[in-house]
């Protein structure tokens, strides 16, 4: 079990992060913001690439600083931008990996060949990784995190530039790979990860939010979402989230507290809570 407490983290005299506490268990756990809300930081202190200005991040009880490479052993990371040799193949990048963590020659290939077949890369294990998508190198990616078959995997933003065929593939291999470990997963995408994370956690003012399933964040603003024609000047206390296509043409997706005349009320989804939630952050 991972538990963050009491975190703050200050660069010089700006706090990204104030007075942070979560309990990580096993599961898909999505890091849910919009840019600059602490989503890396967070992610930075957990890898023990930063440490905490005040509180302290424990595993099983124990400070991981005090674990040092203990607790970085049982850690999987990817990173946003991972470094890789362009002239190497999947499997050559992967030993090399492997031979970083002091993994057997002998044990490394065969979990090599067996990750290569999950992240589905068999048939390319000997092609030139400067030959591959974003998609592809973000599956390599993923399988160097696995190498040492973590309890703890952390991955930030790893969908960022993926088409859309690759995202939903990605998440699939995320699903897949959660099992009985804890799975973070940093993104500003909401799609990422409300059908996978059963916990997703936000961050507001550079504190916490909530950490909660995405279907109990949804229903705090059940009977507060609605369609509204086109074009239909708003009142005070609408909001406008979106603006599409409803059945009977284009329409706006409004939140506001009390039906609004001619809104057909619509069930909220992930994307209206985030943008209802960080409505007063404009980009
Ligand atoms: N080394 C640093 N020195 C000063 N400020 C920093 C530093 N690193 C991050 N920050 C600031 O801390 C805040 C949180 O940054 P962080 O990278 O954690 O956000 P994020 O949620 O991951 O955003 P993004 O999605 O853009 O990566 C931002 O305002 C950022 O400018």
């Amino acid at each position: 079990m991972l538990c963050v407490e009491h975190v703050t983290k200050n660069y010089g005299s700006f706090t990204a992060l104030e007075d942070v506490s979560l309990t990580f268990t096993s599961g898909v756990y999505g890091l849910l913001a919009p840019n600059g809300a602490g989503k890396t930081t967070l992610i930075k202190l957990l890898t023990t690439l930063l440490f905490p200005t005040r509180g302290q991040i424990l595993w099983d009880g124990e400070d991981i600083q005090a674990l040092g490479a203990e607790y970085r052993g049982l850690l999987g990371y990817l990173p946003q931008q991972f470094g890789y040799y362009p002239g190497d193949t999947p499997r050559q990048f992967l030993r090399y990996a492997a031979a970083l963590q002091c993994i057997p020659r002998r044990e490394a290939d065969g979990r090599i060949d067996h990750l290569l077949e999950t992240v589905g890369l068999r048939d390319a294990a000997d092609k030139k990784l400067r030959k591959f998508s974003g998609g592809m190198l973000q599956r390599v990616g993923i399988a160097v995190a696995m190498l040492n078959d973590p309890k703890l995997l952390i991955l930030d933003e790893p969908t960022a530039g993926l088409d859309p065929r690759e995202r939903v593939r990605f998440r699939n291999l995320i699903h897949t790979l959660s099992g009985e470990r804890i799975v973070i997963l940093s993104t500003h995408i909401v799609s990422d990860i409300e059908t996978i994370a059963g916990q997703i956690i936000m961050f507001k003012d550079h504190r916490l939010y909530c950490c909660d399933s995405p279907a109990r964040i949804c229903a705090q603003f059940q009977d507060k979402v609605f369609h509204l024609p086109a074009g239909t000047p708003l009142a005070q206390g609408q909001f406008l989230l979106s603006e599409g296509q409803g059945e009977a043409g284009p329409v706006v997706r409004v939140l506001c507290d009390a039906p609004p005349s001619g809104g057909i009320p619509v069930a909220p989804g992930l994307e209206d809570a985030f943008l209802a939630i960080y409505r007063e952050e404009q980009p």
